[in-house]
């Protein structure tokens, strides 16, 4: 699937692009070019710890939906890769488009997927907050992974059928007992890992980004739950259908794109 961008080109970005963005070298999400990224065998393996009963609810805020994470202790982290420190997971949320033909941020070699999950942990060796680390530069790591149309997702389905709850933008439904690593790739070894920015205003440059290469599959009428979200709060009169909540690609601006994986 290639992104044909006058295909993209009509249709209106989720929020006006910034005229200045702070520094503005390494914003996100972008294409990455395979065969321009650089092995890296100094990369070590992921180290992904996450226990299911820091999950605590599910948040419409309007440009996706959150699954909110209990972050005041050490219990659900990542470590190792391309991180220097520990990072601890506040949420994870998801982007995705109208139909299956894009819906992804990142892109390889110009292929979108029909949707991407990010799992969002902020510097908990460095910060004692999310608040303080979202301006650092190595305030956060996102693990992103790709969902393309196929079988059913068993262990996503938990979360699809909460969503009717949280239909409007600022609604909110409790949510425990989710073990976010079900929705990791069974290989988290293979990944790139870049310098970027948060995708969605302050779009702050404090992101370590770590791509896996290995997507995930959830069924077409999962996908559809999604797309039956809606951007508006239950008091305005014109509904819209939170669909194509991605950023457009930005410049690469001369920054290297590692991989863990020949
Ligand atoms: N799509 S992404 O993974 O790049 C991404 C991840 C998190 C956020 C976020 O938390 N925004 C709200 C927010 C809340 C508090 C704060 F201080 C800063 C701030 F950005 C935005 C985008």
């Amino acid at each position: 699937l290639s992104a044909c961008s006058s295909k993209l080109a009509f249709m209106h970005p989720m929020w006006q692009e910034p005229l200045a963005i702070p520094g503005g070298d390494r914003q996100s999400p972008i294409d990455i070019v395979v065969r321009k990224s650089v092995f890296d065998p100094q990369l070590r393996p992921l180290k992904v710890q996450y226990d299911p009963r820091t999950c605590q609810q599910i948040w419409n805020n309007g440009y996706s939906f959150l699954v909110e994470y209990d972050d005041t202790t050490d219990k659900s982290t990542v470590k190792g890769g391309p991180l220097e420190d520990q990072f601890r997971l506040c949420q994870f949320h998801f982007h995705w488009g109208e139909n299956n033909a894009w819906g992804s941020e990142h892109s390889i070699d110009r292929r979108l997927f029909p949707a991407e999950l990010h799992l969002v942990h902020w510097n908990s060796d460095k910060y004692s907050l999310f608040e303080e680390a979202v301006i650092e530069e190595n305030g956060l790591a996102v693990i992103a992974v790709f969902l393309k149309i196929g079988k059913r997702h068993e262990g996503l389905q938990k979360l699809v059928d909460a969503l009717p709850a949280v239909r409007h933008k600022d609604s909110l439904v409790e949510f425990t007992k989710f073990d976010p690593s079900c929705l990791l790739p069974e290989n988290i070894d293979d990944y790139w890992t870049y310098a970027g920015s948060l995708t969605t205003p302050p779009l702050t440059e404090a992101v370590t980004w770590i791509v896996m290469k290995r997507h995930i599959e959830v069924s077409h009428d999962q996908l559809a739950v999604f797309r039956s979200l809606l951007f508006t709060s239950a008091e305005e009169q014109v509904q819209r259908s939170m669909v194509n909540n991605f950023r457009v690609q930005q410049a690469v601006k001369g920054r290297t794109v590692r991989s863990s994986f020949t």
